[in-house]
This record gives structure tokens, sequence and C-alpha cells, in this order.
């Protein structure tokens, strides 16, 4: 039974928690959790996916997990194995897909300690996908779970650049080290006429990391690839090309970070 503390209390101190979190919905928070974590991977880490996002849940989808339920030992959730190297949990795995999710935050809040307390085994690094935006969830998530650091995604676009400083400012009220911003839906490459333009503009995310302080991570381009290849279960960083490369570019910048000393 000693052993066995030792072994868990030894397992506790070698796992971290990495946050992904954005101050607005839809710019592509699930997208980079599921490619970083599954980058990270191809790197040599081994890393698992909390899909935190308890009222939107779409991690199933992007790693090819959906209609798998977890099994539990001792009331201790066992993560679904994805065809990606990536053990991962989802409140969609344990719903009917498409059901609604209507809880009062601590329903929810437990429901979540659930799946980060699941029986994560050798996961070094447990990536959590965050509910977009800054309410009492995300605050107490948080507190509670004490992530290593915090990955912040943002468009390049204005409106999108101030909600993600009002995430940055939750992770600094949780007192969770904010490593850096990501940049989604950088610039797009026509696929007919090989023009790129930028429809939601282009370096805010580098400016804005700028004027806070904090590092620029990197950015991904808006390419459709991306959005089809994610709809069928295939993230883009467990193949090769051009969006491979913008996923592993990210995921050595954010380990860089992660390892750093404190
Ligand atoms: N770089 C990209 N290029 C093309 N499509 C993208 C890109 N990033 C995300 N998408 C698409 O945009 C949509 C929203 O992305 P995603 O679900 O990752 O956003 P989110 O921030 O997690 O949203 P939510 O508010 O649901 O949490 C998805 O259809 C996704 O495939």
């Amino acid at each position: 039974m000693a052993e066995l503390r030792v072994a868990l209390t030894a397992e506790k101190r070698t796992r971290r928690i990495l946050a992904v979190g954005s101050g607005k919905g839809g710019v592509g928070k699930s997208t980079l959790s599921a490619n970083l974590a599954v980058a990270m991977a191809r790197l040599g880490r081994k890393v698992g996916l909390v899909d935190a996002d308890i009222y939107g849940p779409s991690q199933p989808r992007l790693l090819a997990t959906e209609g798998r339920k977890p099994e539990a030992r001792d009331k201790t959730m066992i993560p679904v194995q994805s065809p990606w190297g990536v053990p991962m949990l989802s409140m969609g795995h344990l719903v009917q897909p498409g059901q609604a999710i209507a809880w009062r935050g601590p329903m929810a809040g437990s429901a979540l300690g659930q799946l980060i307390e699941a029986d994560w085994g050798e996961t070094e690094i447990l990536v959590v996908d965050l509910p977009p935006g800054t309410g009492d969830i995300q605050l107490t998530m948080l507190q509670k779970y004490k992530p290593a650091g915090a990955v912040i995604v943002s468009t390049p676009q204005d409106l999108a650049l101030i909600d993600a400083t009002r995430a940055i400012g939750l992770f600094d009220q949780g007192k969770v080290p904010v490593l850096g911003l990501v940049e989604n839906m950088a610039g797009y490459l026509c696929p007919h006429c090989g023009q790129v333009s930028d429809p939601f503009g282009h370096g805010g995310a580098e400016v804005t990391a700028r004027e806070l302080g904090l590092p620029f991570l990197g950015r991904v381009p808006l390419d459709i690839a991306i959005r089809q290849k994610s709809d069928a279960g295939e993230p883009p960083a467990a193949g090769e090309g051009p969006q491979a490369q913008a996923f592993a570019t990210i995921a050595r910048a954010v380990l860089a970070a992660l390892d750093q000393p404190a």
C-alpha cells in the first residue's frame, strides 16, 4: 500500500496540465487542442486530452472516438484510446451524440473532475480543452487543478483579441502561467487561384502578444483541408505537409515553454 502511495504521488508530480483557452467561441480552440496533443505525441511525449468543453464537446469527432464509452475501474474512468496515440476523455463520450448538456455549475465542475482524475497511467502532459469564455467553471478548474501552463488561441481580428486578453486575465487570476498566444485562421490560401488573403486580418495576435509581453507560439492558416480533415476525424497534425508542420512548430514552442524551469 505504501509503495502504491509512493507510485501515485510520483505520478501526480510528473503529470502536468496544459490548458488551452480562448475568450471567444469558434476561434479554433478545440482544433488546436486536438492537433497540439497529436503533434506533441509525435514528438515522443506521452500526451492525453481532456475535452472540458462540456457544453459543446467536439473532441470525439476530431479524434475519431465518437460513440465509444469509457470503462471504469473502482469508479475511476479509463480513458478512451484514440487512433492517434492520444488517450482521451470527453463529456461527449458520456452522453448521446447531439444530446444537449444543460448542467449547473457545481454538477459541471464535478463531471470535469472525473475526467481529469481518471486513470491517465503514464500520461505526462494532459491537454485540457477548456470551454470558451471566462466564467466560474473555468476559474474553479484552474484553481483546483493548477495547470502548469496555458495556451491562448485567437483569430487575428480585434474583437477576438479583446476576448483573448480577457482569457489571459482569467489565467492570471488563477495564477496559471500563460505560455503564449497562437493565431488561428491566419491567411487564407485559395485552393483555386493560389492567392493568399487575410479575411480576419494578419499578425494581430503576434502584435497583441508583444503588447502583453507574452511569447507568440505560432500561427495556423485558414485552410479548408484543416476543416475537412477535422470533420472526418483525421487530425491534420497526424498527416504530412504544411498543416502538420504548422502544428509541429507550435508543439515545439509549447514544449520548450512548458519544460522551462519555473
Ligand atoms: N485553421 C483552420 N482552418 C479551417 N478551419 C478551421 C481552422 N480552425 C478551426 N477551423 C474550423 O472552425 C470551426 C470551429 O473550430 P473549433 O470547434 O476548433 O473552435 P472552438 O474555438 O473550439 O469553438 P467552440 O466555441 O465550439 O469551443 C470548426 O469547423 C473547425 O474545423
